[in-house]
């Protein structure tokens, strides 16, 4: 019978050293992968010890990728097990950027206002 392992125990498999995590309820130890993936390494850690079904779908991976999770596989998550809030690590550059786009706006607005501004006064 296959192991069942909760939220919790799976969450603390989730560094590069030591990465587990969960597709399709089943959980996956991608240790030795994490720097074969053709994906990069990183995805793979940001999603360490967590439920991944979702990405790892969306991405549309082969057939091939899905044999290679095979040899990974150490047991199924107890889904009747107290889920884990997972904590915001840093700031995705994404959201970064978009801090500085709202800068960049800001100080456009204010040179349309100085221009009409001064287009007004010297008249
Ligand atoms: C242990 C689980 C995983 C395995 C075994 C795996 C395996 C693979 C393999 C073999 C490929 C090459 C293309 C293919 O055959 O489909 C690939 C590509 C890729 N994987 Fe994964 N993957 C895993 C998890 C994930 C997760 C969770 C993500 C998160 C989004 C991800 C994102 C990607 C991306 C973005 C590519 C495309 C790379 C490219 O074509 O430039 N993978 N993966």
């Amino acid at each position: 019978m296959a192991k069942l392992l909760s939220y919790k125990e799976v969450s603390e498999h989730n560094t590069a050293d030591d990465l587990w995590m969960i597709i399709d309820g089943k959980v996956y130890d991608c240790t030795g992968f994490v720097e074969e993936h053709p994906g990069g390494d990183e995805i793979l850690v940001d999603l360490g010890g967590q439920d991944a079904t979702g990405p790892f779908e969306d991405i549309g991976h082969s057939e091939d990728a899905i044999k290679l999770l095979e040899p990974m596989y150490v047991g199924d998550v107890d889904t009747t097990s107290e889920p884990v809030a997972v904590e915001a690590v840093e700031m995705s550059s994404a959201a970064t950027t978009g801090g500085e786009g709202n800068g960049l706006m800001i100080i456009a607005l204010i040179a349309v206002f100085l221009g009409i501004a001064y287009y007004y006064f010297s008249q």
